[in-house]
């Protein structure tokens, strides 16, 4: 009895272990149905589509054709797809996957699982091992910033999906904080890629001059509007003076450079600020500092 009670805690580990150790197939597989199209076909149909009908429209070779259904099978067990008597149709997960959904995040997940972003996770062990200051620093020889600049596929992959997140975050931040923007003059987004933020508070608030700061590589061929200005700098030697300044995904950098709370701060007060304050979004790390 006691035996067989060991061996069922054992099958259930060893699933534990199989499922950790194949996690990467859901990505691998959302990242696959993208790019075959599969959400957009379902979505086009207009009501929930067959396997046969789905595999006749299918940009694949016919041999292959046998196996789509192993792929829907794992997208509906993911969430992103229900299978009903009718056929497959679009859960809400399964909607931010059209091409024509304004806050799709398709470009996060083409970023995500590119060969070049998923080398550094297969390097985390000899990071720990080696004096390098990241596991990108471990794969690349540099920060992603610079790998970034001279990887031009790679850093507009990069600036794409990034600012492709930003689109719900702008929304949320328009209709549920606008508040936070106004009394403002000037404002400026630091480390605010191409200006998805900025440019929708720019848009929403006219009398507020707003300045997207970033890497000169971000920011060399973006165009700006009478009261929104793209400026190339290095943030953790200046950020510039304004209002309010927006810190927008940029928790991790911090401690990447190694600096501590203490050494923000200085950098925000050399630049006028006397403190400043966290407002959480929705679970977004969102960091306003409102010059008094
Ligand atoms: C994760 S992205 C966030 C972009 C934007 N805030 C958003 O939420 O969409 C980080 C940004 O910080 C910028 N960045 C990195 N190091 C920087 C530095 N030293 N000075 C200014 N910007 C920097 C990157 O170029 C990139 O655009």
């Amino acid at each position: 009895m006691e035996k067989a009670e060991n061996l069922v805690e054992l099958i259930e580990a060893q699933t534990h272990v199989w499922n950790a150790m194949f996690h990467f197939k859901k990505s691998a597989c959302l990242k696959c149905a993208v790019e075959l199209g599969i959400p957009d076909v379902i979505s086009n149909h207009g009501k929930p589509i067959t396997l046969s009908d789905l595999i006749s429209v299918l940009p694949i070779h016919p041999f292959k054709s046998a196996h789509i259904f192993r792929l829907m099978r794992f997208m509906a067990n993911s969430g992103f797809f229900v299978e009903n008597p009718q056929g497959y149709a679009l859960t809400s997960a399964g909607q931010l996957l059209l091409k024509d959904e304004p806050f799709n995040v398709r470009a996060h997940i083409f970023l995500s699982c590119d060969p070049a972003l998923l080398k550094p996770w297969n390097l985390l062990t000899e990071w720990f091992q080696n004096d390098g200051p990241s596991p990108f620093d471990t794969a690349y020889g540099n920060n992603l910033w610079d790998y970034s600049a001279r990887e031009v596929r790679f850093g507009n992959m990069f600036n794409e999906a990034v600012a492709s997140d930003s689109q719900l975050s702008v929304e949320v931040l328009m209709t549920k904080c606008k508040f936070v923007f106004e009394g403002l003059t000037t404002f400026a987004d630091v480390g605010g890629g191409t200006g998805k933020v900025a440019k929708a508070v720019a848009q929403n608030f006219p009398s507020i001059k707003c300045t997207v700061y970033d890497l000169a590589h971000v920011v060399a061929n973006q165009e700006g509007a009478e009261n929104l200005e793209f400026l190339a700098g290095d943030m953790f030697r200046s950020v510039p003076r304004a209002n309010a300044i927006l810190l927008k995904m940029l928790v991790m950098l911090g401690p990447a450079k190694g600096r501590t709370g203490k050494e923000w701060s200085k950098l925000f007060s050399d630049a006028g600020f006397s403190s400043y304050k966290v407002y959480p979004v929705l679970g977004m790390r969102c960091l306003i500092e409102v010059y008094p």
